[in-house]
């Protein structure tokens, strides 16, 4: 495989950018493909080597790369104009969609990336219960925002931040506690009285994927309920991956206030808060807590997550995307047993995750456990044979409707392949 240009292009942005990416998930070594195309569920780098998707953007391309119907609906509203200041049709419908399709969308605020979203949502849910702690869980990320940047550590404890620059200050009302633990919340809840609400992504999907343990997000829905602190999903990854009415709709739990991004943009830049009227009111003109933005609601981002939305709207898309995910998944399961590696394959709907050296994950604690030598082992296996993972071990693989049967194939082989090849 020749990598010659991509290893010259990526020497030559390590010198003009940090790391020579534009966000540090994208960098690996020895250095990171150059991407020139991408159609359906194949990338192509510029040295023209293809490679079946599995990283897919890290999430928004649900029906894939260039898909056809939303090229259109783009191209379509660039020759109308590319933002305006001011409200516009795609918005108007997008907004319409987001509102009669997630269950706990009363009103929903358009914004230009899932961290956006989340920083609203945080500063919302402190301005209408006029309280300041915030919980998130050990391993959640939601994007690279002050309140959320708090390392994983284990216990409810007041988090330290994990990037420089946080200050102090900014994080000291930030709580821990972890994934599929209701009773550690409460705990914290019961001990706390300043808890303006927690910030979860009802699905994990940055320490890989972790389901919830049956009746833990209705118990939290209960909690925080009873404490009087807002439940906030953050369902940037999860929203219209799991089901069109999201994760909360596919469990059945409506939070007082959800953020999302990704598909809603349908690869284009976008992010959106939403919740109960009564919360969302006090967002500015209306109220006092305020949220901005250039590119807030950018038509083009909602012309291309409205096409997105709608075509996964149509009969059987997400029964048929969930099913060609199991079947692969169950496959890939199959594999890892018989070939003796320890290890693990979590998954729901489409997204799955491959863990080593561990038999379950059930929260971020679990998640730091896993063998990620290994993973990087894999990755570059994959990598050389064709098949394009996220480089880092605690990502999402993504499928979409576009990866189709050779593809499936192509995947599995490639990971028997691997596992073939693993000295034991
Ligand atoms: C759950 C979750 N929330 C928030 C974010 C931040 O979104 P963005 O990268 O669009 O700022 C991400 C991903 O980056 C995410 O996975
Ligand atoms: N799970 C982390 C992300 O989705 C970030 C993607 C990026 O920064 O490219």
């Amino acid at each position: 495989m020749r990598l010659s240009n991509s290893e010259s292009e990526a020497g030559q942005l390590r010198r003009i950018t940090p790391g020579g990416v534009s966000s540090p998930v994208r960098a690996f070594k020895p250095f990171p493909l150059v991407i020139d195309s991408g159609q359906g569920c194949r990338i192509t780098d510029i040295d023209g080597n293809d490679y079946v998707d599995l990283c897919m953007a890290y999430g928004p391309l649900i029906v894939g790369h260039s898909c056809p119907r939303v090229a259109k609906a783009v191209r379509d509203q660039t020759k109308k104009g590319s933002v305006f200041g001011a409200p516009s049709h795609p918005e108007t419908k997008l907004l319409e969609k987001i509102t009669s399709t997630v269950p706990s969308a009363e009103m929903c605020r358009m914004a230009v990336s899932g961290t956006e979203a989340t920083m609203h949502a945080v500063r919302l849910a402190r301005g209408y219960t006029k309280k300041n702690g915030i919980v998130k869980l050990n391993g959640g990320f939601h994007g690279a925002h002050n309140t959320v940047l708090v390392a994983a550590g284990s216990g409810s404890v007041n988090g330290t931040p994990s990037s420089l620059g946080v200050p102090e200050d900014d994080v000291r009302n930030t709580y821990l506690v972890e994934y599929n633990d209701a009773g550690m919340f409460e705990s914290l809840l019961d001990r706390n009285e300043d808890i303006a609400g927690i910030i979860m992504e009802p699905v994990m999907g940055n320490v890989g994927v972790v389901t919830p343990k049956k009746g833990y997000l209705a118990e939290m829905r209960k909690i925080t309920k009873e404490h009087g602190a807002l439940l906030i999903f953050d369902e940037v990854i999860t929203g219209f991956r799991l089901s069109a009415g999201s994760a909360q709709g596919r469990f059945g739990v409506t939070p007082d206030l959800t953020t999302m991004g990704k598909i809603i943009g349908g690869g284009y830049p976008a992010g959106a808060f939403m919740g109960k009227r009564e919360i969302m009111e006090m967002v500015a003109p209306n109220g006092p807590v305020y949220a901005a933005g250039t590119f807030a609601g950018n038509p083009v981002s909602a012309a291309a997550g409205l096409e997105t939305i709608d075509i996964m709207a149509e009969k059987g898309r997400y029964d048929s995307l969930e099913k060609k995910t199991q079947t692969l998944v169950a496959r890939m399961r199959d594999a890892l047993e018989d070939s003796g590696v320890r290890g693990c394959i979590q998954s729901i709907a489409s997204m799955f995750s491959i863990y080593f050296g561990v038999d379950e994950v059930t929260n971020g604690s679990d998640a730091q456990k896993a063998d990620r030598d290994m993973f990087a082992e894999m990755f570059d296996y994959m990598l050389h044979h064709g098949v394009y993972l996220p480089p880092g071990p605690m990502e999402v693989e993504f499928m979409s409707a576009a990866h189709d049967e050779e593809a499936c194939e192509k995947i599995a082989k490639t990971f028997e392949g691997f596992l073939k090849q693993v000295k034991k």
